[in-house]
Protein backbone atom coordinates (compact mmCIF):
# COMPACT_ATOMS: atom_id res chain seq x y z
CA UNK A 1 0.00 0.00 0.00
CA UNK A 2 3.00 2.50 0.82
CA UNK A 3 4.55 1.44 -2.62
CA UNK A 4 1.25 2.35 -4.28
CA UNK A 5 1.04 5.65 -2.27
CA UNK A 6 4.62 6.51 -3.36
CA UNK A 7 3.87 5.42 -6.98
CA UNK A 8 0.37 7.65 -6.96
CA UNK A 9 2.85 10.50 -5.59
CA UNK A 10 5.93 9.97 -8.07
CA UNK A 11 3.01 10.80 -11.35
CA UNK A 12 2.20 14.84 -12.18
CA UNK A 13 0.07 17.01 -11.10
CA UNK A 14 -2.60 18.47 -13.51
CA UNK A 15 -0.75 21.03 -15.57
CA UNK A 16 -0.84 24.52 -13.88
CA UNK A 17 0.27 28.09 -14.62
CA UNK A 18 3.18 29.55 -13.03
CA UNK A 19 3.04 30.16 -9.57
CA UNK A 20 4.23 32.46 -7.21
CA UNK A 21 6.83 31.33 -4.11
CA UNK A 22 4.67 30.70 -0.72
CA UNK A 23 1.40 31.87 -2.03
CA UNK A 24 1.12 30.08 -4.91
CA UNK A 25 -1.49 31.31 -7.30
CA UNK A 26 -2.95 33.10 -4.97
CA UNK A 27 -2.39 36.50 -6.35
CA UNK A 28 -3.81 35.42 -9.93
CA UNK A 29 -7.16 33.94 -9.06
CA UNK A 30 -9.96 36.19 -9.02
CA UNK A 31 -12.40 37.06 -6.77
CA UNK A 32 -15.24 37.37 -9.35
CA UNK A 33 -15.83 35.14 -12.20
CA UNK A 34 -13.27 32.80 -11.56
CA UNK A 35 -15.45 30.43 -13.65
CA UNK A 36 -14.24 32.60 -16.52
CA UNK A 37 -10.75 32.84 -15.44
CA UNK A 38 -10.44 28.97 -15.36
CA UNK A 39 -12.16 28.55 -18.23
CA UNK A 40 -9.77 30.43 -20.12
CA UNK A 41 -6.67 28.87 -18.34
CA UNK A 42 -8.57 25.59 -19.65
CA UNK A 43 -7.61 26.62 -23.32
CA UNK A 44 -3.54 26.99 -22.46
CA UNK A 45 -3.21 24.26 -19.70
CA UNK A 46 -5.93 21.76 -20.50
CA UNK A 47 -9.33 20.80 -19.20
CA UNK A 48 -7.92 19.65 -15.72
CA UNK A 49 -5.84 22.36 -13.82
CA UNK A 50 -3.99 22.26 -10.44
CA UNK A 51 -3.31 25.41 -8.44
CA UNK A 52 -2.21 25.77 -5.37
CA UNK A 53 -2.81 28.05 -2.35
CA UNK A 54 -1.37 28.14 1.03
CA UNK A 55 -2.91 25.29 2.80
CA UNK A 56 -5.06 24.09 -0.33
CA UNK A 57 -4.75 22.43 -3.35
CA UNK A 58 -7.36 23.07 -5.73
CA UNK A 59 -8.07 20.83 -8.93
CA UNK A 60 -10.02 22.54 -11.46
CA UNK A 61 -11.97 20.04 -13.63
CA UNK A 62 -13.64 21.83 -16.92
CA UNK A 63 -14.54 19.13 -18.50
CA UNK A 64 -18.09 17.32 -17.92
CA UNK A 65 -16.64 14.03 -18.83
CA UNK A 66 -13.99 14.24 -16.27
CA UNK A 67 -16.48 15.57 -13.50
CA UNK A 68 -18.44 12.19 -14.24
CA UNK A 69 -15.69 10.02 -14.07
CA UNK A 70 -14.49 11.45 -11.01
CA UNK A 71 -17.13 12.56 -9.09
CA UNK A 72 -20.10 9.98 -10.21
CA UNK A 73 -17.95 7.06 -10.89
CA UNK A 74 -15.64 7.58 -7.70
CA UNK A 75 -18.24 9.09 -5.77
CA UNK A 76 -16.81 7.55 -2.55
CA UNK A 77 -14.13 9.76 -2.49
CA UNK A 78 -15.52 12.64 -3.99
CA UNK A 79 -18.32 13.76 -2.03
CA UNK A 80 -16.51 15.48 0.96
CA UNK A 81 -16.82 19.55 1.02
CA UNK A 82 -14.60 21.86 2.01
CA UNK A 83 -15.68 23.31 5.31
CA UNK A 84 -16.90 27.32 5.04
CA UNK A 85 -15.77 28.99 8.39
CA UNK A 86 -17.67 32.06 7.15
CA UNK A 87 -20.87 30.44 6.66
CA UNK A 88 -20.56 28.89 10.24
CA UNK A 89 -20.21 31.97 11.76
CA UNK A 90 -22.93 33.54 9.95
CA UNK A 91 -25.37 30.83 11.46
CA UNK A 92 -25.46 28.27 8.91
CA UNK A 93 -25.20 25.62 11.34
CA UNK A 94 -27.01 22.54 10.22
CA UNK A 95 -27.06 22.98 6.63
CA UNK A 96 -26.61 20.24 3.92
CA UNK A 97 -24.26 22.53 1.64
CA UNK A 98 -21.17 22.15 4.58
CA UNK A 99 -21.77 19.15 5.66
CA UNK A 100 -18.46 16.58 5.10
CA UNK A 101 -19.24 13.44 3.81
CA UNK A 102 -20.59 11.19 6.70
CA UNK A 103 -23.86 10.44 8.67
CA UNK A 104 -24.77 13.97 9.13
CA UNK A 105 -24.91 14.73 5.26
CA UNK A 106 -26.31 11.15 4.98
CA UNK A 107 -29.49 11.81 7.83
CA UNK A 108 -30.18 15.22 5.81
CA UNK A 109 -30.06 13.60 1.85
CA UNK A 110 -32.54 11.02 3.10
CA UNK A 111 -34.90 14.07 4.53
CA UNK A 112 -34.71 16.18 1.43
CA UNK A 113 -35.43 13.06 -0.46
CA UNK A 114 -38.33 12.18 0.96
CA UNK A 115 -39.56 15.63 0.04
CA UNK A 116 -38.17 15.87 -3.32
CA UNK A 117 -37.87 12.50 -5.05
CA UNK A 118 -39.29 12.46 -8.32
CA UNK A 119 -42.28 11.17 -7.63
CA UNK A 120 -43.24 13.07 -4.96
CA UNK A 121 -42.74 15.74 -6.97
CA UNK A 122 -45.66 15.19 -8.89
CA UNK A 123 -47.86 16.21 -5.94
CA UNK A 124 -46.41 19.73 -6.22
CA UNK A 125 -47.67 20.47 -9.81
CA UNK A 126 -51.07 21.92 -8.62
CA UNK A 127 -49.42 24.39 -6.49
CA UNK A 128 -46.40 25.23 -9.67
CA UNK A 129 -49.10 25.92 -12.02
CA UNK A 130 -51.09 27.98 -10.16
CA UNK A 131 -48.25 29.76 -9.22
CA UNK A 132 -47.60 30.01 -12.79
CA UNK A 133 -51.07 31.39 -14.34
CA UNK A 134 -50.34 34.17 -11.11
CA UNK A 135 -47.08 34.96 -12.71
CA UNK A 136 -48.93 35.48 -16.01
CA UNK A 137 -51.62 38.01 -14.57
CA UNK A 138 -48.74 39.98 -12.49
CA UNK A 139 -46.93 40.56 -16.10
CA UNK A 140 -50.10 41.34 -17.59
CA UNK A 141 -50.25 43.92 -14.88
CA UNK A 142 -46.77 45.08 -14.76
CA UNK A 143 -44.61 43.80 -17.22
CA UNK A 144 -41.63 46.53 -16.33
CA UNK A 145 -41.08 44.08 -12.66
CA UNK A 146 -40.72 40.82 -14.37
CA UNK A 147 -37.41 41.07 -12.28
CA UNK A 148 -39.65 41.04 -9.06
CA UNK A 149 -42.54 38.73 -10.32
CA UNK A 150 -40.38 35.93 -11.64
CA UNK A 151 -38.85 36.21 -8.01
CA UNK A 152 -41.59 35.91 -6.64
CA UNK A 153 -42.62 32.78 -8.22
CA UNK A 154 -39.36 31.23 -7.35
CA UNK A 155 -39.91 32.19 -3.97
CA UNK A 156 -43.63 31.58 -3.79
CA UNK A 157 -43.36 27.42 -4.62
CA UNK A 158 -40.37 26.67 -2.51
CA UNK A 159 -42.30 28.66 0.85
CA UNK A 160 -45.29 26.93 -0.38
CA UNK A 161 -44.23 23.51 -0.60
CA UNK A 162 -41.42 23.39 1.88
CA UNK A 163 -42.41 26.09 4.57
CA UNK A 164 -46.08 25.55 4.32
CA UNK A 165 -46.46 29.47 4.05
CA UNK A 166 -48.76 31.72 1.24
CA UNK A 167 -46.60 34.69 -0.01
CA UNK A 168 -48.75 37.56 0.66
CA UNK A 169 -48.98 39.89 -2.31
CA UNK A 170 -48.01 43.09 -0.49
CA UNK A 171 -44.80 42.75 1.93
CA UNK A 172 -44.26 39.27 2.73
CA UNK A 173 -42.34 39.19 6.44
CA UNK A 174 -41.08 35.83 4.32
CA UNK A 175 -39.73 37.36 1.43
CA UNK A 176 -38.17 40.03 3.61
CA UNK A 177 -36.52 37.78 5.84
CA UNK A 178 -35.13 35.97 2.58
CA UNK A 179 -33.93 39.47 1.23
CA UNK A 180 -31.73 40.38 4.52
CA UNK A 181 -30.04 37.02 4.28
CA UNK A 182 -29.58 37.15 0.43
CA UNK A 183 -27.69 40.84 1.21
CA UNK A 184 -25.98 38.80 3.93
CA UNK A 185 -24.68 35.90 1.74
CA UNK A 186 -23.48 38.42 -1.23
CA UNK A 187 -21.56 40.44 1.36
CA UNK A 188 -19.56 38.16 2.93
CA UNK A 189 -18.48 36.52 -0.22
CA UNK A 190 -19.15 32.54 -1.55
CA UNK A 191 -17.78 30.30 0.24
CA UNK A 192 -13.90 29.08 -0.31
CA UNK A 193 -13.55 32.23 -1.89
CA UNK A 194 -12.58 34.84 0.72
CA UNK A 195 -9.76 35.15 2.76
CA UNK A 196 -11.19 33.80 5.89
CA UNK A 197 -11.71 30.59 4.45
CA UNK A 198 -8.56 30.64 2.56
CA UNK A 199 -6.71 31.20 6.19
CA UNK A 200 -9.50 29.44 8.96
CA UNK A 201 -6.84 31.09 11.67
CA UNK A 202 -7.93 35.28 10.30
CA UNK A 203 -11.45 34.53 12.33
CA UNK A 204 -9.63 34.50 16.04
CA UNK A 205 -8.02 37.84 15.39
CA UNK A 206 -9.66 40.79 16.45
CA UNK A 207 -12.00 42.32 13.94
CA UNK A 208 -9.67 45.63 12.62
CA UNK A 209 -6.77 42.95 11.67
CA UNK A 210 -6.87 43.91 7.24
CA UNK A 211 -8.06 40.61 5.99
CA UNK A 212 -10.54 39.72 8.96
CA UNK A 213 -13.74 41.78 7.22
CA UNK A 214 -15.87 38.94 6.13
CA UNK A 215 -15.66 36.90 9.83
CA UNK A 216 -16.55 40.30 11.41
CA UNK A 217 -19.31 40.59 8.58
CA UNK A 218 -20.41 37.41 9.48
CA UNK A 219 -20.57 38.13 12.82
CA UNK A 220 -22.89 41.38 12.30
CA UNK A 221 -25.14 38.99 9.66
CA UNK A 222 -26.12 36.47 12.63
CA UNK A 223 -29.03 37.32 13.76
CA UNK A 224 -30.61 37.78 10.26
CA UNK A 225 -29.47 34.29 9.71
CA UNK A 226 -31.38 33.16 12.78
CA UNK A 227 -34.50 34.80 11.99
CA UNK A 228 -34.34 32.81 8.56
CA UNK A 229 -34.38 29.43 10.46
CA UNK A 230 -36.39 30.36 14.03
CA UNK A 231 -39.06 32.41 12.16
CA UNK A 232 -40.72 29.81 10.05
CA UNK A 233 -40.18 27.32 12.23
CA UNK A 234 -42.49 29.33 15.16
CA UNK A 235 -44.51 30.30 12.73
CA UNK A 236 -45.51 26.82 11.87
CA UNK A 237 -46.11 25.79 15.38
CA UNK A 238 -48.54 28.04 15.98
CA UNK A 239 -50.18 26.98 13.04
CA UNK A 240 -50.10 23.44 13.49
CA UNK A 241 -51.45 24.70 17.10
CA UNK A 242 -54.38 26.68 15.58
CA UNK A 243 -55.09 23.93 12.96
CA UNK A 244 -54.75 26.19 9.91
CA UNK A 245 -51.73 24.47 8.68
CA UNK A 246 -51.21 24.09 4.98
CA UNK A 247 -49.31 20.34 3.89
CA UNK A 248 -45.27 20.84 3.86
CA UNK A 249 -41.99 19.98 5.11
CA UNK A 250 -42.30 21.57 8.32
CA UNK A 251 -45.88 21.04 9.38
CA UNK A 252 -45.11 17.00 8.48
CA UNK A 253 -41.65 16.81 10.13
CA UNK A 254 -43.39 19.24 13.13
CA UNK A 255 -45.82 16.56 13.84
CA UNK A 256 -43.37 13.60 13.37
CA UNK A 257 -41.50 15.61 16.28
CA UNK A 258 -44.36 16.53 18.66
CA UNK A 259 -45.51 12.22 18.01
CA UNK A 260 -42.03 10.94 18.80
CA UNK A 261 -40.25 13.53 20.28
CA UNK A 262 -36.23 12.73 21.78
CA UNK A 263 -36.93 9.22 19.61
CA UNK A 264 -37.42 11.37 16.67
CA UNK A 265 -33.96 10.98 14.66
CA UNK A 266 -34.28 15.01 13.09
CA UNK A 267 -34.25 17.37 15.62
CA UNK A 268 -35.74 21.24 15.65
CA UNK A 269 -32.33 22.17 14.75
CA UNK A 270 -32.36 19.93 12.36
CA UNK A 271 -35.75 20.85 10.69
CA UNK A 272 -34.78 24.23 10.62
CA UNK A 273 -31.64 23.91 8.84
CA UNK A 274 -33.59 21.81 6.10
CA UNK A 275 -35.87 24.60 5.65
CA UNK A 276 -33.40 26.95 5.32
CA UNK A 277 -31.48 25.53 2.95
CA UNK A 278 -34.34 24.41 0.70
CA UNK A 279 -35.23 28.30 0.71
CA UNK A 280 -31.64 29.42 -0.16
CA UNK A 281 -30.78 26.26 -2.25
CA UNK A 282 -34.11 26.43 -4.18
CA UNK A 283 -35.03 30.48 -4.58
CA UNK A 284 -32.65 32.15 -6.27
CA UNK A 285 -31.42 29.46 -9.07
CA UNK A 286 -34.62 29.03 -10.13
CA UNK A 287 -35.33 33.23 -9.91
CA UNK A 288 -31.40 33.45 -11.88
CA UNK A 289 -32.12 30.44 -14.37
CA UNK A 290 -35.61 32.57 -15.79
CA UNK A 291 -33.81 35.35 -15.85
CA UNK A 292 -31.52 34.24 -18.23
CA UNK A 293 -34.30 32.55 -20.25
CA UNK A 294 -35.83 36.28 -20.70
CA UNK A 295 -31.77 37.34 -21.76
CA UNK A 296 -32.10 34.40 -24.24
CA UNK A 297 -36.06 35.01 -25.77
CA UNK A 298 -34.71 38.87 -26.44
CA UNK A 299 -31.40 38.06 -27.92
CA UNK A 300 -32.66 34.94 -30.18
CA UNK A 301 -36.43 35.86 -31.28
CA UNK A 302 -36.28 33.03 -33.93
CA UNK A 303 -36.35 30.71 -31.22
CA UNK A 304 -39.01 32.03 -28.89
CA UNK A 305 -40.58 32.16 -32.44
CA UNK A 306 -40.65 28.52 -32.95
CA UNK A 307 -41.51 27.18 -29.80
CA UNK A 308 -44.53 29.30 -29.74
CA UNK A 309 -45.32 28.03 -32.80
CA UNK A 310 -45.30 24.18 -31.33
CA UNK A 311 -47.31 25.94 -28.68
CA UNK A 312 -50.25 27.37 -30.45
CA UNK A 313 -49.91 23.59 -32.75
CA UNK A 314 -50.70 22.14 -29.61
CA UNK A 315 -52.70 24.24 -27.56
CA UNK A 316 -54.66 25.94 -30.56
CA UNK A 317 -54.16 29.33 -28.28
CA UNK A 318 -56.95 28.77 -26.76
CA UNK A 319 -55.63 27.25 -23.43
CA UNK A 320 -52.55 27.42 -20.93
CA UNK A 321 -50.18 24.21 -21.30
CA UNK A 322 -50.02 21.88 -18.54
CA UNK A 323 -47.15 19.25 -17.34
CA UNK A 324 -49.05 16.42 -19.41
CA UNK A 325 -48.24 18.00 -22.49
CA UNK A 326 -44.68 18.40 -22.04
CA UNK A 327 -43.72 15.27 -23.48
CA UNK A 328 -45.84 16.53 -26.74
CA UNK A 329 -43.76 19.88 -27.61
CA UNK A 330 -40.07 18.72 -28.55
CA UNK A 331 -38.62 22.04 -29.25
CA UNK A 332 -39.70 23.70 -25.58
CA UNK A 333 -38.29 20.68 -23.78
CA UNK A 334 -34.98 21.50 -26.31
CA UNK A 335 -35.21 25.58 -25.74
CA UNK A 336 -35.65 24.73 -22.11
CA UNK A 337 -32.06 22.30 -21.87
CA UNK A 338 -30.51 25.10 -23.82
CA UNK A 339 -31.52 27.68 -20.88
CA UNK A 340 -29.20 25.23 -18.75
CA UNK A 341 -26.48 24.82 -21.26
CA UNK A 342 -26.42 28.20 -22.63
CA UNK A 343 -25.54 30.35 -19.11
CA UNK A 344 -25.76 28.11 -16.12
CA UNK A 345 -27.11 30.19 -12.90
CA UNK A 346 -24.27 27.95 -10.96
CA UNK A 347 -21.15 28.50 -13.38
CA UNK A 348 -18.90 27.83 -10.88
CA UNK A 349 -20.74 24.87 -9.37
CA UNK A 350 -20.12 23.69 -5.64
CA UNK A 351 -16.61 22.47 -4.54
CA UNK A 352 -16.20 18.93 -3.61
CA UNK A 353 -12.64 18.08 -1.84
CA UNK A 354 -11.42 14.65 -2.77
CA UNK A 355 -10.89 12.21 0.28
CA UNK A 356 -7.86 9.81 -0.44
CA UNK A 357 -5.34 10.08 -2.91
CA UNK A 358 -6.20 9.22 -6.74
CA UNK A 359 -4.90 9.07 -10.04
CA UNK A 360 -7.03 10.35 -13.30
CA UNK A 361 -5.34 9.76 -16.64
CA UNK A 362 -1.98 10.12 -15.66
CA UNK A 363 -2.14 12.74 -13.45
CA UNK A 364 -1.79 13.08 -9.46
CA UNK A 365 -5.02 14.43 -7.50
CA UNK A 366 -3.77 14.72 -3.71
CA UNK A 367 -6.09 13.78 -0.85
CA UNK A 368 -7.71 16.52 0.69
CA UNK A 369 -7.57 18.74 -2.99
CA UNK A 370 -11.05 21.11 -3.22
CA UNK A 371 -12.38 20.29 -6.86
CA UNK A 372 -14.12 23.12 -8.50
CA UNK A 373 -16.69 21.82 -10.63
CA UNK A 374 -16.34 24.48 -13.44
CA UNK A 375 -20.26 24.34 -15.13
CA UNK A 376 -19.47 27.23 -17.34
CA UNK A 377 -16.71 26.24 -19.27
CA UNK A 378 -18.69 22.48 -19.47
CA UNK A 379 -21.67 23.88 -20.73
CA UNK A 380 -19.49 25.49 -23.27
CA UNK A 381 -17.11 22.92 -24.01
CA UNK A 382 -15.48 23.79 -28.19
CA UNK A 383 -15.19 20.05 -28.59
CA UNK A 384 -18.69 19.05 -27.59
CA UNK A 385 -20.86 22.27 -28.56
CA UNK A 386 -20.22 24.16 -31.98
CA UNK A 387 -20.41 27.88 -31.30
CA UNK A 388 -21.37 27.21 -27.16
CA UNK A 389 -21.89 30.94 -26.69
CA UNK A 390 -24.71 31.31 -29.42
CA UNK A 391 -28.39 29.97 -27.85
CA UNK A 392 -29.36 27.62 -30.86
CA UNK A 393 -31.93 24.74 -29.56
CA UNK A 394 -31.30 22.81 -32.75
CA UNK A 395 -28.04 21.98 -31.82
CA UNK A 396 -29.32 18.77 -30.11
CA UNK A 397 -31.24 17.74 -33.63
CA UNK A 398 -27.00 17.62 -34.55
CA UNK A 399 -26.40 14.87 -32.00
CA UNK A 400 -25.12 17.87 -29.83
CA UNK A 401 -26.29 16.28 -25.70
CA UNK A 402 -28.13 17.96 -22.69
CA UNK A 403 -25.57 18.81 -20.63
CA UNK A 404 -25.58 17.04 -17.26
CA UNK A 405 -24.04 18.79 -15.45
CA UNK A 406 -26.17 22.18 -14.48
CA UNK A 407 -27.82 20.60 -11.37
CA UNK A 408 -24.11 19.16 -10.16
CA UNK A 409 -22.75 15.85 -9.59
CA UNK A 410 -22.54 12.35 -7.83
CA UNK A 411 -23.75 11.76 -4.27
CA UNK A 412 -24.21 15.62 -3.95
CA UNK A 413 -26.04 15.98 -7.38
CA UNK A 414 -28.95 19.20 -6.52
CA UNK A 415 -31.27 16.89 -4.30
CA UNK A 416 -34.04 19.67 -5.42
CA UNK A 417 -33.28 18.84 -9.32
CA UNK A 418 -37.24 17.97 -9.76
CA UNK A 419 -39.01 20.23 -8.55
CA UNK A 420 -36.46 22.76 -10.26
CA UNK A 421 -36.69 21.44 -13.42
CA UNK A 422 -40.53 21.55 -13.36
CA UNK A 423 -40.66 24.91 -12.24
CA UNK A 424 -38.39 26.04 -14.89
CA UNK A 425 -40.47 24.30 -17.45
CA UNK A 426 -43.96 25.16 -16.32
CA UNK A 427 -42.52 28.84 -16.19
CA UNK A 428 -41.12 29.27 -19.80
CA UNK A 429 -44.13 27.06 -21.12
CA UNK A 430 -46.47 29.38 -19.64
CA UNK A 431 -44.73 32.65 -20.60
CA UNK A 432 -44.02 31.86 -24.57
CA UNK A 433 -48.12 30.91 -24.26
CA UNK A 434 -49.30 34.55 -23.07
CA UNK A 435 -46.64 36.92 -23.95
CA UNK A 436 -43.94 37.74 -26.92
CA UNK A 437 -40.57 39.09 -25.01
CA UNK A 438 -38.79 41.57 -26.96
CA UNK A 439 -36.17 44.24 -26.97
CA UNK A 440 -37.16 47.72 -27.15
CA UNK A 441 -36.79 49.66 -30.16
CA UNK A 442 -34.99 53.22 -30.68
CA UNK A 443 -36.69 55.73 -32.11
CA UNK A 444 -36.05 54.44 -36.26
CA UNK A 445 -37.78 51.07 -34.73
CA UNK A 446 -34.21 49.60 -34.86
CA UNK A 447 -34.02 46.90 -31.56
CA UNK A 448 -31.67 48.20 -29.03
CA UNK A 449 -30.20 44.58 -27.93
CA UNK A 450 -29.13 44.55 -24.41
CA UNK A 451 -25.73 43.39 -24.04
CA UNK A 452 -24.86 39.71 -22.85
CA UNK A 453 -23.26 40.35 -19.91
CA UNK A 454 -24.04 38.36 -16.50
CA UNK A 455 -23.50 39.50 -12.05
CA UNK A 456 -22.22 36.10 -10.93
CA UNK A 457 -21.28 35.29 -6.97
CA UNK A 458 -22.58 31.45 -6.55
CA UNK A 459 -25.26 32.13 -8.45
CA UNK A 460 -25.48 34.35 -11.84
CA UNK A 461 -27.69 36.40 -13.50
CA UNK A 462 -28.11 38.65 -16.20
CA UNK A 463 -27.35 42.35 -15.46
CA UNK A 464 -30.43 44.29 -15.34
CA UNK A 465 -31.95 45.10 -18.89
CA UNK A 466 -35.16 46.06 -19.95
CA UNK A 467 -37.44 44.15 -22.55
CA UNK A 468 -41.13 44.45 -24.13
CA UNK A 469 -43.51 41.96 -22.73
CA UNK A 470 -46.72 42.19 -24.85
CA UNK A 471 -49.67 39.76 -24.36
CA UNK A 472 -50.18 37.31 -27.39
CA UNK A 473 -54.13 36.77 -26.25
CA UNK A 474 -55.44 38.81 -23.62
CA UNK A 475 -58.37 35.62 -23.21
CA UNK A 476 -55.77 33.48 -21.63
CA UNK A 477 -54.92 36.06 -19.54
CA UNK A 478 -58.31 36.64 -16.97
C1 LIG B 1 -32.75 25.75 -11.50
C2 LIG B 1 -32.61 25.58 -10.20
C3 LIG B 1 -31.44 24.92 -9.51
C4 LIG B 1 -30.15 24.77 -9.94
C5 LIG B 1 -29.53 25.21 -11.27
C6 LIG B 1 -29.43 24.08 -8.88
C7 LIG B 1 -28.09 23.72 -8.95
C8 LIG B 1 -27.39 23.09 -7.92
C9 LIG B 1 -25.99 22.74 -7.99
C10 LIG B 1 -25.07 22.97 -9.19
C11 LIG B 1 -25.65 22.18 -6.80
C12 LIG B 1 -24.27 21.66 -6.39
C13 LIG B 1 -24.16 20.17 -6.64
C14 LIG B 1 -22.77 19.63 -6.41
O1 LIG B 1 -22.20 19.84 -5.34
O2 LIG B 1 -22.20 19.00 -7.32
C15 LIG B 1 -26.85 22.19 -5.97
C16 LIG B 1 -26.89 21.72 -4.67
C17 LIG B 1 -28.00 21.82 -3.86
N1 LIG B 1 -29.27 22.24 -4.23
FE1 LIG B 1 -29.81 22.92 -6.06
N2 LIG B 1 -30.29 23.86 -7.83
C18 LIG B 1 -31.53 24.34 -8.18
C19 LIG B 1 -32.67 24.27 -7.41
C20 LIG B 1 -32.77 23.72 -6.16
C21 LIG B 1 -34.00 23.54 -5.40
C22 LIG B 1 -35.39 23.89 -5.92
C23 LIG B 1 -33.64 23.04 -4.18
C24 LIG B 1 -34.52 22.65 -3.02
C25 LIG B 1 -35.65 22.04 -3.11
C26 LIG B 1 -32.20 22.91 -4.16
C27 LIG B 1 -31.45 22.46 -3.08
C28 LIG B 1 -30.09 22.18 -3.13
C29 LIG B 1 -29.32 21.68 -1.99
C30 LIG B 1 -29.85 21.44 -0.57
C31 LIG B 1 -28.01 21.44 -2.45
C32 LIG B 1 -26.82 20.93 -1.64
C33 LIG B 1 -26.71 19.42 -1.76
C34 LIG B 1 -25.55 18.81 -1.00
O3 LIG B 1 -24.64 19.51 -0.55
O4 LIG B 1 -25.56 17.57 -0.85
N3 LIG B 1 -31.72 23.32 -5.38
N4 LIG B 1 -27.90 22.73 -6.69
Amino acid sequence: KLLQRKQKRALPMPPSPPADPLIGHLRIIPEHDAHLFFHQLSKTYGKIISLRIPRRTLIILNSEKAAVDLLEKRSSIYSDRPTSDVMSLMGFVSNIVLFPYGENFRRHRRLLNQYFHQKKCLSYQRVQVQEARRLLLNLARSPEKFEDHLNRYSAAIILNVAHGHQVQEEDDIYLRIAQDVEYAITHCAPPGSNLVDLFPFLKHMPSWMPGTFAATQARLFRPVVDRMHDYPFEDAKRKLAEGTSLDSLLSSELEKINREGEDYIYSAQDIKGATAIVYIGGVDTTFCTLLIFMLAMVLYPEAQTMAQKELDQLTGGTRLPTFADRKSLPYLEKLVQETYRWHSSVPGGMPHRCMEDDVYEGMFIPKGSIIITNIHAMTRDEDVYKDPHKFDPDRYDRGEPYTVSHFGFGRRICPGRYLADANVWIAIASILTAFRIESLTNDAGKPMYPSEDFESAITSRPKPFECRITPRNNDLLT
